[in-house]
């Protein structure tokens, strides 16, 4: 056989191996029965290429290493730039692609797909043992190849621009076989220099031996978009699974720079598979799985034999040497680490620590003054590795109590007495929130101690400032450990009898108004800022699981008897506006348990609003008193259901609605709006609650649509009042100019109050007004009523005996016979009255409403 027939036969057999034993990828090395489809589940990465001036720039459009290939026999065509790039080094993070874009590259020429080249070798470093002339031999081709290494080599020199060398993962080359390969030579282009070269490395590992390449790309990973292609690829047999995953990931705050990694996103579907299609329970779950699987790949890349299926005693003793670098670095705000440092530090372990692949390498950005450093794929893996160190630490006896007393620095309850516990607890929830937050998901019950410090804490408070802001966060941590309803029981019975998320200032803004930023360089104070912000959508999530672990608590104290004497939640005092970062389940849950609940005596509910739920924070019984404070807009709708829903509850004693804003009728979807109902809602809710005592309800501005004006009519809610056998205070406040041309007959009204005080015997208060107050007057509108109707209504108030406070205000339309009729009712109160008074509308328009005939 001639030497041209054998390099086909070569050809033939290279293109067999890589249509065969590279047509699969296997992300977990360990495990053969998960091969990957190359074809079928390649995803697009992204690249970046470095420009002459050292930057990385996006380059947008290529899609794989074939069309690195493909841009330049282009350009050949065109300008001959094919001969002057031949060396191209391939950068990128652990778990990036970089091994998988090789092998798609080689299976690509052996569909046809790269013919530019006539031969294609693919030689993974880290099985390197020897020259490059017989480790093609070794890697690649058959034992019975009918051609020697030494005509191979000769046709290659032969051939050399037809001749790509794919070499994957430089930095795995071992110094064995770095003294005594010539694959540093062939990179160099010291030998075969016209032959064309890609290889591949973690992000500046070998930087000396690379550094004379050509060209210089970087694998950034996925965008959010093939991320998800990636994960549709996987689950391309049942493609709900695919949809229902990527909605899961849409929902939890796994970060999208995670699922960037190839690696973590094939990763996250295993784990997702093999746990009945749930994201594991906690974050930490998945994250000790992803941390356990990189680790074993590392295993199995190094040969590192494992027991079982545990990790080894020196990768276990480079995780915690992980971690304590991570808590260490978060501690000084560090997230990138000198690797001569790390060498110096932790010995032998080091070389594991840096090159299990939770660590990426890079250069500092100064370009005159570069130093070599490693970073963590990701500061969520940062922050991670520092929790599950300390964790670590308690869980093990010898080192419990040293873990314990990190924990509780950690969480702002250090040893001694602490002066300003507001201060000191923002300063720690500013700095370690994460690690805060893994820590109560990864110890779970483990944490008892930390919440028996809370317990204590509590107990000790002296001030209801302090009181609240320790309920705040003993409730909030409930709801972020995994353990909440377990550490319930803890906590539970120290907690204050009115708990509440209102604590008039965020925990995180108060950190970080605390800090003295004038000692603060600038640079610092931007890069607070923009964590700052990140920590702003943290604080919703403190309030959500602040809702979570309200529910822990209220399950633990619905069971206790009330013979029970420790003390329970009675009095809820809720900003709402936090409900809608509460996710739908969540809420179901606080629904169903306060609805049980029958020891809460009083809610008081801020801020609410109209998509945020009432319902759910009014239980069905026990409740006494009810306040609602708004200060949104609120539409018609709401009103009713706020009101339909108070009807519902069994005796309430006490209400309050306060409405800062009011937008009633001025929506035009609110055009035919039929404001009578109010009313009727109002009266039914009177009626069924016969044990109400005080009823209050004002609105402090609003605008008004022109039906607003039956708004006026509460004839409905007053025939309750006066069969109401306990009411003893009520009071209606409307403002609001209605400016319209028709006009309204204030007489049944007015006839309907009458006769409110002729029947009741209970009321004390009665307050009642309508329009916009300027100066001493008041404006409403054009309203109308007899002098018949108003001398009816001054009788019952002479003759009633109960009452001690009766204002109506706009109500009634100015004119002098009537202010006559009132300034005498006035100048003879009788005894009873403490406050007796009844202000007249003005017209901003008439002057003389007696001239208008009706
Ligand atoms: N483009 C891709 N499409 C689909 N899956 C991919 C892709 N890139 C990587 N993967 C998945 O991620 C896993 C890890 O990728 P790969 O081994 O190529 O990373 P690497 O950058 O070579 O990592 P290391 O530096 O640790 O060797 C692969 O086994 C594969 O399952």
């Amino acid at each position: 056989m001639g030497t041209s027939e054998a390099a086909d036969d070569v050809i033939a057999c290279l293109k067999y191996l890589y249509t065969t034993e590279y047509e699969h990828v296997r992300p977990l090395p360990w495990c053969e029965d998960l091969n990957l489809h190359l074809g079928e589940g390649y995803t697009n990465l992204q690249f970046k290429e470095m420009d002459g001036r050292g930057h990385f720039q996006d380059i947008g459009t290529i899609v794989s290493l074939a069309d690195i290939y493909g841009t330049r026999e282009g350009e050949d065509t065109q300008g001959n730039v094919r001969s002057s790039v031949r060396k191209i080094r391939v950068e990128g993070a652990p778990g990036i692609g970089k091994s998988c874009s090789c092998q798609k590259l080689a299976h690509d020429w052996s569909c046809g797909k790269l013919d530019r080249f006539k031969v294609v070798f693919f030689l993974e470093m880290r099985h390197l043992a020897g020259k490059v002339k017989y480790e093609i031999f070794e890697q690649l081709l058959p034992k019975d190849t009918k051609i020697t290494p030494d005509q191979l080599w000769s046709y290659i020199q032969d051939n050399q621009d037809d001749v790509l060398f794919i070499l994957d993962g430089l930095d795995e080359l071992s110094q064995e076989a770095r003294e005594v390969t010539d694959v540093l030579d062939l990179i160099q282009g010291k030998i075969l220099r016209n032959c064309h070269v890609l290889v591949t490395s973690r992000p500046y590992q070998c930087v000396k031996d690379l550094e004379k390449c050509h060209q210089f790309y970087k694998i950034v990973g996925y965008s959010g978009k093939n991320s998800e292609e990636f994960i549709h690829k996987y689950f391309c047999k049942s493609p709900e699974s695919g949809l229902e995953l990527v909605k899961q990931l849409q929902s939890n705050s796994i970060s999208s720079e995670i699922v960037g990694n190839p690696l973590n996103n094939v990763l996250i579907c295993v784990v997702w598979e093999d746990n009945n299609k749930k994201l594991p329970s906690s974050k930490a779950e998945l994250y000790r799985d992803i941390v356990h699987s990189v680790a074993k790949r590392f295993c199995t890349k190094k040969n590192i034999q494992m027991e079982g299926g545990n990790l080894p005693p020196t990768i276990e003793e480079a995780l915690r040497g992980l971690g304590k670098l991570s808590l260490e670095g978060l501690d000084q705000e560090q997230l990138q680490f000198d690797i001569d440092e790390i060498t110096k530090k932790y010995g032998t372990t080091a070389d594991n620590m840096l090159n299990m692949g939770l660590l990426t390498r890079d250069y500092s950005f100064s370009r005159i003054k570069r130093t070599c450093y490693c970073a963590f794929l990701h500061r969520t893996f940062q922050e991670y590795m520092a929790a599950r160190y300390i964790s670590g630490l308690v869980m093990d006896w010898s080192s419990r109590e040293q873990g314990i007393k990190y924990v509780c620095h950690l969480f702002g309850f250090p040893d001694g007495t602490v002066v300003n516990r507001k201060l000191v607890v923002s300063c720690c929830r500013f700095k370690w929130i994460e690690v805060q937050n893994w820590l109560l998901l990864i110890l779970g019950e483990n944490s008892r101690p930390l919440f028996q410090r809370f317990a204590e804490e509590l107990q000790k408070a002296q001030t209801d400032e302090d009181r609240d802001l320790l309920s705040f966060l003993c409730i909030m941590w409930l709801g972020t450990s995994c353990a909440g309803g377990k550490m319930a029981e803890i906590v539970a019975p120290c907690l204050s009898q009115r708990v509440t998320n209102v604590l008039g200032y965020d925990l995180l803004d108060f950190a970080f108004a605390g800090d003295d930023c004038e000692m603060m360089e600038t640079g610092d104070i931007i890069h607070r800022l923009g964590r700052h912000s990140t920590l702003r959508r943290k604080s919703r999530d403190d309030h959500a699981n602040w809702f979570v672990g309200l529910a822990h608590v209220l399950a633990f104290q619905t069971k206790l008897s009330l013979s029970h004497n420790t003390s329970v939640i009675q009095h809820l005092i809720i900003d709402c506006s936090h409900i809608l970062s509460m996710q739908e389940e969540q809420l179901g849950v606080l629904e169903n348990l306060l609805s049980d609940y029958n020891k809460l005596r009083s809610v008081t509910l801020c801020a609410f609003n109209f998509e945020t739920p009432l319902r759910p924070f009014i239980p069905r019984c026990g409740i006494e008193r009810v306040v609602i404070r708004n200060e949104c807009f609120i539409d018609h709708m709401s009103f009713i259901s706020t009101l339909k829903q108070l009807s519902t509850a069994s005796a309430i004693e006490h209400v309050e609605i306060t409405y800062t804003a009011c937008m009633a009728g001025c929506n035009l979807m609110e055009r035919d709006v039929d404001f009578t109902e109010f009313d009727r809602q109002f009266a039914d809710m009177i009626a069924s609650q016969s044990r109400l005592r005080y009823l209050r309800f004002e609105v402090s501005w609003a605008q008004w649509h022109p039906k607003t004006m039956l708004f006026c009519n509460l004839t409905d809610t007053l025939h309750r009042i006066s069969e109401h056998t306990r009411l003893e205070f009520f009071e209606f406040r409307l403002p609001g100019i209605i400016i319209h041309d028709e006009t309204f007959d204030a007489g049944p009204m007015v006839l309907t109050i009458t006769e409110c005080l002729q029947k009741n015997k209970v009321l004390k208060t009665l307050r009642l007004g309508w329009g916009n107050c300027y100066g001493n007057k008041i404006y409403m509108g054009k309203a109308y009523c007899s002098d018949e109707s108003l001398s009816g209504l001054c009788a019952a108030i002479r003759e009633n005996r109960t009452l001690e406070t009766l204002v109506v205000e706009g109500l009634i339309p100015h004119s002098k016979r009537k202010a006559k009729m009132i300034s005498e009712l006035i100048r003879n109160k009788p005894s009873n009255y403490k406050e007796l008074s009844i202000k007249m509308s003005e017209s901003p328009f008439v002057d003389d409403w007696e001239s208008i005939s009706f």
